[in-house]
């Protein structure tokens, strides 16, 4: 059974891999990944410094998922570069900044590194108070991307907030397809949730207690948007399916809907590096019910009625 996945010239052994923000802060935890049964992993989201993020509680999760305005806190990239820069294999940096200058700034810095991995841009941060999430405005997004690839010479792809308008799809796909992407995330959480405890009291501090929504909460949000672009985006531009993933079905349906890599974020934040061999043997087990043998035999092939 072979469960490779190819994006561009890069391969990986499975589809599973950490979400961004997830058990990914510091070189050890990211260590932890790399050898777990994950076949690549991501970066904290990083800035050109170091940040603090938001005050706390600015995490909270419940059986059905989690709530999170972490406020974007890093290491700083210098952090993060130095580190990737010394590994074999294919990994994932995710940056973004407060301003398209300084994405520019950032990006360059990368340009002139020797990291042969893939940027994942952030675009879709809900929780830096005062900063709209890029990706909702669709001219900047048009403007970032194009002055991006006039000097932009790695491997880069874009993590994408959810969409709830089949317009929004369009004009989003339409946009992303002018530019050498090598793949769009689709989706980070559902920004500007509120949960509120038994004392009538939300559970995060920052915001008012609004912040990022994900876990099972937000699957089928997640599966229509990774469709959403399946079905939009042309080929060469990879989905990497993000947002809800519990178990191998929950892989399956994601493959289903068209993605390539699985990231995987707060089910990780609950079960640690060990929740990636779990799901990677319910994988297994459900392709061998179905006779797959592998991801391509049944990736996108999801039924409508
Ligand atoms: O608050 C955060 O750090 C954060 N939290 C999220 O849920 N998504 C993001 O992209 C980021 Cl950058």
């Amino acid at each position: 059974m072979n469960l490779k996945v190819k994006i561009k010239d890069f391969e990986f052994e499975n589809p599973l891999m950490n979400a961004a923000g997830v058990n990914c802060y510091t070189i050890d935890e990211l260590e932890e990944i790399r050898n777990s049964k994950a076949a690549s992993f991501v970066t904290k989201t990083c800035t050109l410094n170091t940040r603090q993020g938001n005050l706390e509680p600015r995490y909270y999760e419940n059986e059905l998922g989690s709530i999170n305005s972490m406020g974007l806190p890093n290491l700083g990239i210098d952090y993060y570069l130095n580190y990737l820069e010394s590994l074999d294999g294919t990994y994932f940096l995710s940056v973004t900044e407060m301003n398209t200058e300084n994405i520019h700034k950032i990006l360059e810095k990368i340009n002139e590194s020797s990291f042969n991995g893939l940027v994942e841009l952030n675009l879709s941060c809900p929780n830096i108070e005062g900063k709209p999430q890029i990706a909702y405005d669709f001219k900047t997004t048009d403007k970032l991307l194009a002055d991006i690839f006039k000097y932009f010479k790695k491997d880069l792809g874009v993590k994408l907030p959810p969409y709830f308008d089949l317009a929004h799809f369009d004009i989003m796909a339409n946009i992303l397809n002018k530019y050498p992407i090598r793949f769009v995330n689709s989706i980070n959480s559902i920004g500007n949730a509120i949960i509120i405890d038994e004392n009538d009291t939300v559970v995060i501090k920052p915001k008012n207690g609004f912040g990022g929504l994900g876990g099972e909460y937000i699957k089928p949000t997640a599966l229509a948007n990774v469709n959403a672009f399946y079905r939009r985006l042309n080929k060469d531009i990879k989905i990497i399916g993000t947002g809800g993933v519990n178990t191998g079905r929950d892989v399956y349906e994601h493959i289903l809907c068209g993605a390539y890599m699985v990231q995987i974020g707060t089910r990780l934040q609950k079960e640690k590096s060990k929740v990636f061999e779990r799901i990677l043997n319910e994988l297994k087990e459900i392709m061998k019910e179905k006779n797959y043998n592998s991801l391509d035999e049944f990736r996108g092939k999801l039924k409508t009625l």
